[in-house]
């Protein structure tokens, strides 16, 4: 697991460290290991022309000390100082005494400009885990002018303007190509939008890790060898039921689509066998002949390990609702996606005795909570969090960084493997397959919802390849995916 704490607990865990270490030492440990990721991003430090942003904080001392480290390898260093009076007056020292230059950028703004336009690589020590809300405008402005440079813009711990707990940005943040963080991953650097704003993350271990022990991640992105583990291999012993036998209610004489899709995820995700109740039941027959299919009603559609409902279903009208409501009150574990969020019944999916994963995109999220789809896609850790304590469910909220949310309260998982080649109609649909197939198999609502997205996000990486795909070439290379993971 990726792990990432919250700013507090970071902040203790310094603290804790702190007063057992030198005064000064995790600063130079911070400092070390950013100097050195500059250095590896420049390939040749001799020569090359740097700019340091520096803020009033230790965020600024940090890029100071990996600036004198810079100058000392020959490299032509420039601080631009954001608070000459407020500055880390150590750091300062130590870049002029490694023959670096410092500018005054609150005041001499063209000199501060020209050493940001001319820089090889420009250093964000504007604001670290200690900034509130977006930008001022003056180090707005540098910001602009370091992405319009064409340098490489590394920040220092996180991309500043960015929120470090809640992964939102504001106001005017700054767009980095990598970010050297320190100690620990912090929830921001995971999740978007922030986690776009961050490029490619490096770790720099400062000795925090035991301190950090006492606390629990606020947020976790598997890795592949997390999602092996957890992956439902056939053994010896199994059979259709021992893999999981799921129930898909979906598709409409309107959406018959969705229903196909939806049996194609959970087949090709590694269900024993699928049993589809509904009016698409043709359609899904003429595609997987291997499917179970009955018209309904629910209670007669023979055992199953978990239920997916709601893609395709329409407006609920007839027997949709009938059979939604079925499966809400079944004592199974059951995932509901699309059409049936809309229509479940709130406070019968509170009531509901097994695991309960609901699958919505922003917009659907939206709707129910009651907010504007921009609110969410702004503030998507706090919608997901909001949603399964309000639903007492595990929701996993779609999009470019998908987050699984449990109903306790505790670490939010977000997905790594995610593909903007994914939005694409349908792709959902078979999302709420594989993951309702996970279900079946056994795997809790938090595990089943992470491992589907991963493997969903993987399988859209390896079907699209750089160009546009369809749902079901994802479903398609669903097995590919699994085949990847165990592979490591
Ligand atoms: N505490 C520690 O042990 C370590 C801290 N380190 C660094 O220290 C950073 C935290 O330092 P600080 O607590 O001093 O906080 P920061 O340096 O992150 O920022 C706080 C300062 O920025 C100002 N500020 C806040 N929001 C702003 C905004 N939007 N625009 C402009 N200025 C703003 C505040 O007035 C304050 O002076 C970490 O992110 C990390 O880079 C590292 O040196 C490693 C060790
Ligand atoms: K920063």
């Amino acid at each position: 697991m990726r792990t990432a704490y919250r700013v507090e607990d970071v902040r203790a865990a310094e603290r804790a460290l702190m007063a057992r270490v030198p005064e000064g030492a995790l600063m130079q440990r911070a400092a070390a290991g950013l100097a050195a990721a500059c250095g590896q991003l420049l390939g040749k430090v001799y020569g090359a022309r740097v700019a340091l942003l520096v803020g009033s904080g230790d965020n600024g001392g940090d890029a100071l000390y990996a600036g004198a480290r810079l100058a000392r390898r020959g490299a032509g260093v420039t601080a631009v100082l954001l608070s000459p009076e407020r500055v880390h007056g150590g750091g300062v020292a130590a870049l002029r005494g490694a023959g670096g230059r410092v500018v005054d950028g609150s005041g001499d703004l063209p000199g501060a400009g020209g050493a940001v336009l001319r820089a090889d690589l420009v250093v964000d020590g504007i604001v670290g885990i200690g900034g509130k809300g977006g930008l001022r405008p003056g180090a707005a402005e540098l910001a602009r002018a370091a992405e319009e440079s064409g340098a490489l813009v590394v920040a220092v711990d996180l991309p500043s303007g960015v929120d470090a707990d809640t992964g939102e940005v504001r106001g005017a943040a700054v767009r980095a190509d990598a970010t050297v963080t320190f100690g620990a991953y912090k929830p921001g650097l995971l999740v978007d939008p922030a986690r776009e704003y961050a490029g490619a993350l490096r770790l720099v271990d400062i000795g925090l890790g035991g301190e950090l022990s006492a606390y629990a991640p606020a947020v976790e992105a598997p890795q592949y060898a997390d999602v092996a583990r957890l992956l439902p291999v056939p053994g010896g012993e199994s059979d259709k039921y021992r893999r999981g036998v799921l129930g898909v209610v979906a598709g409409s004489a309107r959406y018959p689509g969705a229903a196909v899709l939806a049996v194609a995820g959970a087949l090709r995700g590694g269900a024993g066998a699928v049993r589809y109740v509904g009016p698409a039941a043709d359609a899904v027959i003429a595609r997987f002949p291997e499917a179970l299919v009955s018209a309904g009603p629910v209670p007669k559609a023979g055992r199953v390990q978990a239920w997916v409902v709601g893609p395709g279903l329409g407006d609920g009208h007839g027997d949709a609702g009938e059979r939604l409501r079925d499966v809400v009150a079944a004592d199974v574990p059951v995932l509901i996606d699309a059409d049936g969020l809309r229509l479940a019944d709130a406070s019968a999916v509170r009531k509901r005795g097994a695991p309960t994963l609901l699958t919505p995109h922003a917009g659907e999220a939206a709707a129910l909570l009651g907010v504007e789809r921009a609110e969410v896609e702004a503030s998507r850790l706090d919608a997901v969090r909001e949603l399964a304590g309000r639903y007492a469910a595990t929701v996993l909220l779609k999009g470019s960084t998908t987050l699984v949310a449990g109903a306790d309260g505790g670490v939010v998982r977000v997905n790594p493997t995610g593909t903007a080649w994914l939005a694409t109609a349908g792709s959902g649909d078979v999302l709420s397959g594989l993951a309702g197939a996970l279900l079946a198999a056994g795997l809790g609502a938090r595990d089943a919802g992470a491992v589907g997205a991963f493997l969903h996000g993987l399988a859209g990486r390896l079907a699209a390849e750089g160009a546009p795909v369809g749902a079901q070439d994802v479903a398609e290379a669903l097995p590919a995916a699994w085949r990847d993971v165990r592979r490591g």
